[in-house]
């Protein structure tokens, strides 16, 4: 078996094999664009493993995108995607040597970090990936959504079709994901392509767009409609004024007994925003954004930090065979990071930096987990406080 790159004349190729390996029979594309989710592939990303025989048994690809980490700080990575191996040639070692050889390329590209969604969460901890986002859904009863205290909205909120929407909605992302840790970019050549999920594929969606008092766009919602339940696949908004407004405006929606917002960061703040807690229903829990670090001092000094301090982390990573012990450094939001041979305060798999990089959850967490090793009292409450996040980390984008 050996992997090879592909070329931009075997995308169809490319994309059938990847079909085949879920089991799925590949959309043809429609004349309104839809079924060309993978229109944003990028070729020189992408690589086939081929059997000894010559038959391709095996797809893997990334998208380059940027990734916002706590403080705001932007850094290109890559967003693994398009990973299968057709039935017939599993379970032989096919995933694990395409995957050692795109980390190899992830890191001869320079890029410190990264990521992917699961498709099974038992695949990738063994490859150095780790949960580090989560979502949620919030289903409200209408009729008990009132707010405990009014909420003044001075913007407006304007409904769009989809199509009318799409410049809209791409600068608006694009703002949003700047502040937020644990977004992603949405390059421009996924909404040209209609690339990905709704509302930027093109399915029928209202779009409300939120402006502020002097004009300016800084929210919107997707949603449909159906028997009832008001569904809002994403709701993307720069201030939390904008997204209350977007809220209150699905919540106010006549002939709606149910509105199910998915894809929310877990604990999100409109739960609190109503009289009656129970209101809303939280469910629909699971991990989204996988970490993956394959540079620690790089990783460790892109982000912003909140809390001066300093901690040495022995940090194993099996599957490439490497180990460092690494003093972090934190002053005034900065932070240094060197290899050290200083005792270590905290022994952890590389999986599990990435799960505790953006905040998504803490070292004591997985520590109380067996999976993180604390070396005295001291070193749990320090690396909680250093990890902790400005806000909750969340990845709306699906790719
Ligand atoms: C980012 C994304 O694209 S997510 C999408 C991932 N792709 C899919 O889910 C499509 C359907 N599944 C597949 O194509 C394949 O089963 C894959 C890609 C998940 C695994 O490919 P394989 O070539 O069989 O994996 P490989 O033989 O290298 O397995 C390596 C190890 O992982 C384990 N493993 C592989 N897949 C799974 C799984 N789905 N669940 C649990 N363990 C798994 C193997 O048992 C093996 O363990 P071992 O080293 O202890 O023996």
């Amino acid at each position: 078996m050996h992997i090879r790159p592909t070329t931009e004349e075997e995308h169809d190729l490319f994309v059938t094999t990847m079909h085949s390996a879920f089991g799925l029979f590949p959309e043809p594309r429609a004349e309104d664009g839809g079924g060309v989710w993978w229109a944003a592939h990028e070729h020189d990303r992408n690589f086939f493993a081929v059997a000894d025989d010559g038959k391709l048994i095996g797809t893997a690809g990334a998208y380059s995108f940027e990734l916002t980490l706590p403080g705001e700080h932007v850094i290109p990575v890559a967003g693994v995607s398009a990973v299968g191996v057709v039935p017939t040639h599993r379970r032989q070692g096919v995933l694990t040597a395409m995957m050692r050889h795109q980390l190899a390329d992830v890191r001869a590209r320079g890029e410190a970090l990264a990521v992917l969604l699961c498709s099974e969460a038992t695949i990738y901890r063994r490859y150095g990936y780790g949960p580090a986002t989560y979502n949620e859904r919030l289903t409200v009863q209408r009729h008990r959504s009132a707010f405990a205290r009014p909420h003044e909205d001075k913007g407006t909120v304007e409904v769009l079709r989809r199509d009318d929407a799409v410049d809209l909605m791409e600068e608006i992302y694009d703002r949003h994901r700047r502040t937020q840790p644990g977004a992603l970019s949405r390059p421009h050549r996924w909404w040209a392509t209609r690339a990905g999920q709704p509302p930027i594929a093109p399915a029928h969606r209202y779009i409300a767009v939120h402006r502020a008092q002097d004009g300016t766009p800084d929210g919107y919602a997707g949603y449909t409609v159906d028997s009832g339940t008001l569904s809002v696949d994403e709701t993307i908004a720069v201030t939390d004024e904008a997204f209350t407004a977007l809220a209150r405006y699905v919540l106010d929606h006549d002939l709606v007994e149910k509105v199910v917002l998915k894809q929310l960061p877990p604990g999100h703040p409109l739960r609190w925003r109503f009289e009656d807690f129970r209101a809303a229903e939280a469910s629909g829990h699971g991990d989204w954004l996988w970490v993956r670090v394959l540079d620690v001092p790089r990783a460790l000094t892109a982000r912003g930090w909140f809390t001066d301090g300093e901690l040495v982390l022995d940090v194993d990573d099996p599957f490439l065979g490497e180990r460092g012990r690494y003093l972090l450094t934190v002053r005034d939001g900065g932070a240094e990071c060197v290899r050290t041979d200083r005792a270590p305060d905290l022994s952890l798999d590389v999986s599990d930096l990435g799960s505790v990089y953006l905040g998504g959850t803490t070292p004591t967490t997985l520590a109380r987990a067996g999976r993180v090793q604390a070396h005295h009292p001291d070193a749990l409450p320090l690396a909680d406080a250093l990890f902790r996040p400005d806000r909750t980390p969340h990845c709306p984008h699906w790719f």
